[in-house]
């Protein structure tokens, strides 16, 4: 029977950095992955796979263009799922190369099958060929993940009436698509599959969509949604999803049924806890599969951590990474850092959203005092060269010591856009360091002078009329 200092269940971001962690603490690491699993649900079926796909939508069709060259412009007019799956599988098998070998050479054993807990140090690999292994561990690392939820109202064929695993495999692109849930997955195949010419409509239960968000963002996201054709119908719950000969048929609580070639089931994800035999180890897994922890990762059960999905929201690929090399870290002594706890958000929609900090909601309900700030992508030279002339980026600055308190971006590179603000955040900058920095030109960045500018006249606006400084010399700006 092998022994390690740690073992890890599960490859994804979370599993992947907590063993190599350990390994560069000069730890005996293994990590336990199904078959064809490698990566995780990030390089498989989620994170890189939508993300690929996203490129190629955006490559293919032309869309990034049209403003420059016309509403008709297009790369490829009849766009095929082989066209869209060819990138995709390029990718996903250099992502799962570069694992596999970062894995190899820092010496982590990667054991290939589905890992039971036999005990609390002890964990079963069923191998695909029916063999087993037993190992033992000082340390236990749990990053299983999620699957998509799979209610039995809803008939899943895998081809008309699929899931967030499944539409990947999909054999053709359907003239009409019904989206169940208007989270992110849900948001981020709706603008493609527009984007791609197929008639969305979008069914979420809650009156609104996405609102951790900003409004305002959101706003202006199914704005652009809707221009491409997207209905949305809010405040509406998905009862069945029926298979029909001549095509799918969503039906609503209220009684409404929508026709679709193809509906896409994303209405949330379940932890993959129910076939690891968590009792065996002393743990138990709530109603949606999920794994209690600590701030230090740590299970009920002290040397048996939890990070990733399987442990709740944020439920993304860069905190699932991090959660991983905090919990190996603190399993083996090492000191952590307190990091400085500022998380970004990127939603990969058409167009993208991203974000850092408060919204502007959440500071009212603070009655916390806060300015804004926007700049608008189509006064940016850099916006008009792109022919991006509805993205926008806007900071909200606290109104009495002047911190970012919050940035929102939308639009073109949005993503990419946030890291700029999460630094001046993360190092307690203020408005002021934006309003004086010079950045290149032309480009996106430019934009965050231009709404700290436009922060900075507002409150330079009220300390005119009520005759104090604001705690700033203001006549600089
Ligand atoms: C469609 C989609 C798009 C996404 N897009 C983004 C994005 O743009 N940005 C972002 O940050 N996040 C995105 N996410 C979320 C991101 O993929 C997850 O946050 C991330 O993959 C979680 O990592 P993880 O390590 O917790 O688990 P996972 O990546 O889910 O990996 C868990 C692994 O554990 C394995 N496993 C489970 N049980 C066992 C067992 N008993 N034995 C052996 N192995 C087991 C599974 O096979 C799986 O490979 C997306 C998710 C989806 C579904
Ligand atoms: N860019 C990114 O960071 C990214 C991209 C994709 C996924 N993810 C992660 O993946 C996870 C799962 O995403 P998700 O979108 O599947 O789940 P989710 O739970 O975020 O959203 C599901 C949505 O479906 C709605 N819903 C549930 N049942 C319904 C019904 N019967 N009828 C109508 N609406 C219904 C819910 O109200 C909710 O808004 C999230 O935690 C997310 O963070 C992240």
């Amino acid at each position: 029977m092998d022994h390690y200092d740690l073992v890890v269940i599960g490859s994804g971001p979370a599993g992947q950095k907590a063993a190599i962690a350990a390994a560069k603490l000069g730890k005996r690491a293994a990590v336990v992955e199904r078959r064809d699993m490698v990566g995780g649900v990030c390089i498989n079926t989620g994170t890189v796979p939508s993300k690929t796909m996203r490129e190629a939508v955006l490559y293919l069709t032309g869309l990034s263009q049209r403003e420059l060259y016309g509403q008709s412009y297009r790369l490829k007019s009849d766009i095929t799922v082989t066209d869209l799956s060819a990138r995709t599988q390029h990718v996903v098998a250099k992502e799962i190369d570069v694992i596999q070998s970062q894995l190899t050479r820092n010496r982590v054993a990667l054991l290939i099958g589905n890992a039971r807990f036999t005990g609390p140090n002890e964990i079963a690999v069923d191998g695909p060929d029916g063999e087993r292994k037993v190992v033992t561990a000082d340390h236990v690392v749990i990053a299983v993940g999620t699957r998509p939820a799979r209610p039995s109202t809803v008939e899943f064929d895998g081809a008309t009436i699929v899931d967030s695993d499944q539409i990947l495999g999909m054999d053709h692109v359907p003239q009409s698509m019904v989206v169940v849930g208007a989270g992110v997955i849900g948001i981020e195949y709706a603008s493609m599959f527009a984007a791609l010419g197929t008639k969305v409509t979008v069914v979420e239960k809650r009156p609104h969509m996405l609102d951790f968000c900003d409004r305002e963002i959101i706003e202006a996201l199914q704005y652009q949604l809707r221009e491409r054709g997207v209905t949305f119908r809010f405040s509406e719950s998905v009862k069945t999803v029926e298979k029909h000969p001549q095509g799918t048929l969503t039906i609503l609580e209220s009684g409404k049924k929508i026709p679709a070639g193809c509906v896409l089931y994303s209405a949330g994800r379940q932890g993959v806890t129910d076939e690891l035999g968590v009792e065996e180890a002393g743990l138990t897994g709530n109603d949606r599969g999920r794994l209690e922890v600590n701030e230090f990762f740590q299970t009920e059960v002290d040397h048996i951590y939890a990070v990733g999905d399987v442990i709740g929201f944020p439920a993304l690929a860069a905190t699932s990474m991090e959660q991983g090399r905090r919990a190996a870290y603190h399993a083996f002594g090492e000191p952590i850092g307190n990091g400085t706890g500022i998380q970004p958000i990127g939603i990969y929609s058409i167009p993208e959203v991203s974000y850092v900090g408060k919204t502007e909601e959440e500071l009212t309900e603070d009655t916390v005092p806060f300015e804004v700030g926007v700049a608008r992508y189509r006064e940016l030279a850099r916006g008009a060269i792109m022919g991006d002339s509805y993205g926008m980026l806007k900071l909200l600055v606290h109104a009495h010591d002047r911190t970012l308190l919050g940035v929102h971006v939308f639009g073109s590179n949005a993503a990419e856009l946030v890291h700029i603000g999460q630094t001046v955040m993360g190092c307690g900058g203020t408005v002021d360091y934006l309003v004086d920095a010079v950045f290149n030109y032309p480009t996106l960045a430019e934009g965050y002078k231009v709404a700290a500018l436009d922060a900075v006249n507002k409150m330079r606006a009220i300390s005119r009329v009520t005759g104090e400084s604001n705690g700033h010399e203001l006549g600089a700006h």
